[in-house]
């Protein structure tokens, strides 16, 4: 019996390249990196680039405020109030705790975000309204920042939920500048793969690059390579070798 697996394509230029094709459908990927290395924007680039071919999404913002998360897509020209309005996009509020006037416009909110159980609720929700296939939670880091003994179970119930429910997620995890690893041992072995974003500085600039680390389901590029920021989102140089990573 021949099997080919479905794969979930990223639309974002050079990736699918590095991906056989793009991304196992379902596979809960982490999205890692240091501070400012482009993890959110490659994240919402996933999720527009699915909007406008018919595929619904949901986004989990933990660390900002829906309506700058809005804003800050629309400067790449991602208006995603119409999908909104159609229905084919959430933002799950998990940031103002539902304080405030903007908060009380908002469809989906997290009351607190130490209750993963009322989370995975509002999650679920948004999911099955909105039929995405598409999810990105950023970041999962500020789920266990301060209890790192709960980061596996999370990932894990989040997977479960994510996974079972259809969708292909990219869960961004945060790490600091010097770290090698990519936000702990629980959630590096619980997720289906690892997308590394670094920034090195090389002769006083500073340079972005890529490496798939893992990726459950296919085979993958191996290779570092460099990638731009533009004000159309995420280029990756997929025919291009990043050899100044410093590890
Ligand atoms: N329009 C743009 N054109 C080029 N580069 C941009 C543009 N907008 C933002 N950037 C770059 O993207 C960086 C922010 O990217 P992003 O928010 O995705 O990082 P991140 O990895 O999620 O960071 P953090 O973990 O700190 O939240 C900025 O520091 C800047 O260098």
């Amino acid at each position: 019996m021949s099997f080919t697996i479905e794969r979930v394509k990223t639309w974002i230029p050079g990736l699918d390249e590095l991906l056989n094709g793009g991304i196992p459908k379902r596979n809960v990927v982490i999205i890692t990196g240091g501070p400012g290395t482009g993890k959110t924007i490659l994240s919402q680039h996933f999720l527009y680039n699915g909007l406008v071919r018919g595929e619904a999404s949901v986004y989990v913002s933990l660390e900002e405020h829906p309506v700058q998360v809005r804003r800050a897509m629309a400067t790449f020209g991602w208006d995603v109030k119409k999908f909104e309005e159609e229905g084919k996009f959430a933002i799950v509020d998990a940031f103002t705790s539902g304080i405030g006037e903007a908060a009380k416009r908002e469809k989906y909110v997290v009351k607190s975000v130490d209750d993963v159980g009322e989370l995975i609720d509002v999650i679920r929700m948004a999911i099955k309204e909105t039929n995405a296939q598409r999810v990105v939670i950023d970041s999962v880091s500020t789920l266990y920042m301060t209890k790192p003994a709960i980061a596996r179970n999370t990932v894990m119930q989040l997977k479960r939920i994510l996974s079972g429910l259809g969708t292909t997620s990219f869960l961004i995890s945060q790490v600091s500048v010097t770290e090698r690893g990519f936000g702990g041992p629980g959630v590096e072995h619980a997720a289906d793969g690892i997308i590394r974003l670094d920034l090195d500085e090389y002769d006083g600039q500073l340079l972005r690059s890529i490496i798939v680390w893992k990726m459950r389901g296919t085979a993958h590029d191996m290779r570092r390579h460099p990638f731009d920021i533009t004000d159309k989102g995420i280029i990756i140089y997929h025919d291009k070798v990043f050899k100044s990573h410093v590890m």
